[in-house]
């Protein structure tokens, strides 16, 4: 009963309290989670942040987020990765590539990210997020050491060789419109957590730096690398 009562009592407060935002629906109320985020991080075992990848299209986001979030996956972590193409075809399939559409974008996943921070997991988002202010507003929705991000420092020439998806071709056509690099701004990152040059080395080297970067800073937790040395065995 003890347990129960003081666990109830510890209840999940507003976390936009300290945020001006525009607010449209001036008649609701926040209800208050009876489990808190700081019970939600404990039972995770390591720090909740998001691992924001940014770059341009064809840097290697996608394919370095998907090695990042395998292996903190494979160390125990609880993860989750949102890619750009993907959350297109859903949440944000009304959305198009004009400046006003791709700051939209991050504002939602900036909030998506948010709510999975607060439920303790370790997310990794892979958009271009081309523009500094939004990447900026998303590090101030969260709190200190919870936004990370990993700027995909890939070189234009070598995006359009690689052209995985055969974009920049049609860009250069002149079949896609606003293409990021092309005939769009990418303002680049200042001072990024994580500096990641995918030209210079492996996926599988870039994905170890930016695991090893959350080691260093104390975000996963020894209990998580000997749970994983122990499998190995
Ligand atoms: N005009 C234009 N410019 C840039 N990218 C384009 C465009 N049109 C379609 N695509 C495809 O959409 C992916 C980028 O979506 P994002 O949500 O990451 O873009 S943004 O952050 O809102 O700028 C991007 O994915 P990645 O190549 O993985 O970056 C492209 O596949
Ligand atoms: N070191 C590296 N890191 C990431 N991607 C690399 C690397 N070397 C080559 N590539 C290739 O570059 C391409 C990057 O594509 P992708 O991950 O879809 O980029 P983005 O998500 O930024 O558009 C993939 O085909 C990938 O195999």
């Amino acid at each position: 009963m003890d347990i129960f009562m003081s666990s109830l009592s510890k209840t999940s407060a507003s976390p936009y309290q300290d945020i001006e935002v525009e607010d449209k629906s001036s008649d609701v109320v926040w209800h208050n989670a009876s489990v808190s985020h700081e019970q939600r991080v404990a039972a995770q075992g390591h720090k909740p942040a998001v691992l924001w990848f940014t770059g341009l299209s064809g840097s290697g986001k996608s394919t370095v987020a998907n090695a990042v979030d395998k292996l903190l996956y494979d160390l125990g972590c609880k993860t989750y990765l949102l890619d750009g193409d993907n959350v297109r075809h859903g949440l944000n399939g009304d959305l198009g590539f004009s400046d006003k559409d791709r700051v939209e974008n991050i504002r939602r996943i900036g909030e998506v990210s948010k709510l999975f921070v607060d439920a303790g997991l370790l997310v990794s988002t892979a958009f271009i997020s081309p523009f500094v202010a939004d990447r900026d507003l998303v590090r101030q929705l969260l709190a200190d050491k919870q936004f990370i991000e990993v700027f995909i420092d890939t070189p234009l020439e070598v995006c359009e060789e690689r052209d995985p998806k055969g974009l920049y071709k049609k860009a250069r056509a002149g079949e896609i419109k606003n293409f990021t690099g092309i005939d769009s701004a990418y303002e680049l990152p200042k001072l990024p957590e994580i500096h990641v040059k995918t030209a210079e080395k492996s996926i599988k080297a870039c994905a170890e730096q930016v695991v090893n970067y959350l080691i260093v800073n104390g975000y996963i937790q020894s209990k998580n690398r000997a749970k994983k040395a122990s499998s190995c065995e």
